[in-house]
């Protein structure tokens, strides 16, 4: 009985590592589907009819080019991720519709969705730095990224190709997740000049001004090359500029996803830059991941990790931080009270008062 106990958790963990391995076959075959618009094809507009892959190669490939057995390969891969469910009908042949994870692949009415985020992340210039891991332990001066690529992770995107799928990935993620907090958090109250530092094409200071008309101004700053192509937007004025060196002013000021690329002293320096720049009354909004004190095997503790190890790659700054280590660079820039709103599994609201 006993040997038979060792030899099943032997078994487990063997099967753990297999799985391990070839890891890789996971983000590339969520990269193929969307490549090849199966979730859109499958989704198309909200009716998730369960297709088989020879009647979605139909819809993407409508020449009648393809290879519906590869598809259905990836397809069954994807479906024991739970981003497909598996319909296998009585004459044998598979159907696949999307689950609530893979509809956030679909592309929605407003011609949003997660899958930009997932092809940016995915991008050739990313996945060349990966090898490279093991460097950042040996030796952090050169992130992988800068290793194989010649330069800085933000100095990539230059063209214009480049900065329309950052700014896809932002705004495909940041307004499902914006529309459903602000239905919780209101620390936008009685606010009326909002500066949204790192804000790119401005999304989030849209939504928030629709959900809070008491905010009047709205000013989105974020680096040149961001502010060039950022949309003309009612009652946002785009501002030009870099934190680290100024920040305008405003009765509150928000940083949404930007400290966890930035080390501790420059962090430190765009908080007093804040704080300088907000009235007696005045608050910090930050909104960014924050890591568990204690390591778990939670989908939480994988994303917040993952992207973690994803900045250290592909960006080489100390970044994401626990609430204990922010608390202390609210400290350190000058303000005295923080507050902590955990509302998405995602991204926490600090709010840093002087
Ligand atoms: C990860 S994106 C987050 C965008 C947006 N806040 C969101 O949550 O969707 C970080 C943004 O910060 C901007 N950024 C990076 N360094 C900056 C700096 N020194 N000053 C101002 N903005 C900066 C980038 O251009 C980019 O638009």
């Amino acid at each position: 009985m006993e040997g038979k106990k060792v030899f099943q958790s032997q078994n487990k963990s063997r099967l753990a590592i297999l799985s391990l391995s070839n890891m890789m076959s996971v983000p590339s075959s969520v990269v193929a589907v969307i490549q090849l618009k199966v979730p859109d094809a499958i989704f198309q507009g909200g009716s998730n009819v369960a297709l088989s892959a020879a009647e979605i190669l139909a819809v993407v490939l409508p020449k009648g080019e393809g290879e519906p057995d590869n598809l259905e390969r990836i397809l069954r891969l994807l479906t024991s991720y739970d981003i497909f469910e598996e319909h296998l009908c009585s004459n044998g042949v598979r159907k696949f519709s999307l689950t609530e994870i893979g509809k956030c692949l679909a592309t929605d009415e407003e011609g949003l969705s997660y899958a930009p985020y997932v092809l940016q992340h995915n991008q050739e210039a990313y996945m060349r730095a990966w090898p490279r891991l093991k460097d950042v332990v040996e030796d952090s001066s050169v992130e992988p990224f800068r290793k194989v690529n010649g330069q800085h992770a933000l100095n990539f995107y230059v063209n214009p190709d480049q900065i329309a799928l950052f700014n896809k990935a932002f705004v495909g993620m940041t307004t499902p997740f914006m529309r459903e907090v602000l239905e919780f958090y209101d620390g936008f109250q009685g606010v009326e000049t909002l500066v949204d530092v790192g804000g790119s094409t401005g999304v989030s200071l849209s939504l928030i001004m629709d959900k809070f008309p008491n905010i009047t101004k709205g000013i989105n700053f974020d680096l040149p090359k961001m502010v060039a192509s950022a949309p003309q937007l009612p009652g946002i004025t785009h501002v030009a500029g870099d934190a680290t060196k100024f920040v305008p002013s405003g009765d509150a000021v928000m940083m949404k996803w930007l400290c966890s690329g930035f080390s501790d002293e420059l962090c430190t320096k765009m908080m007093k830059n804040c704080h300088k720049a907000l009235p007696a009354e005045g608050k910090l909004i930050i909104c960014d991941p924050l890591l568990p004190e204690l390591t778990d095997e939670s989908t939480r503790t994988k994303a917040i990790l993952g992207g973690d190890v994803f900045m250290m790659t592909m960006y080489g700054t100390k970044t994401t931080r626990t609430e204990k280590q922010f608390k202390e660079l609210g400290i350190a820039a000058g303000f005295s009270r923080f507050r902590v709103f955990y509302i998405d599994a995602y991204l926490a609201f600090m709010e840093f008062h002087k």
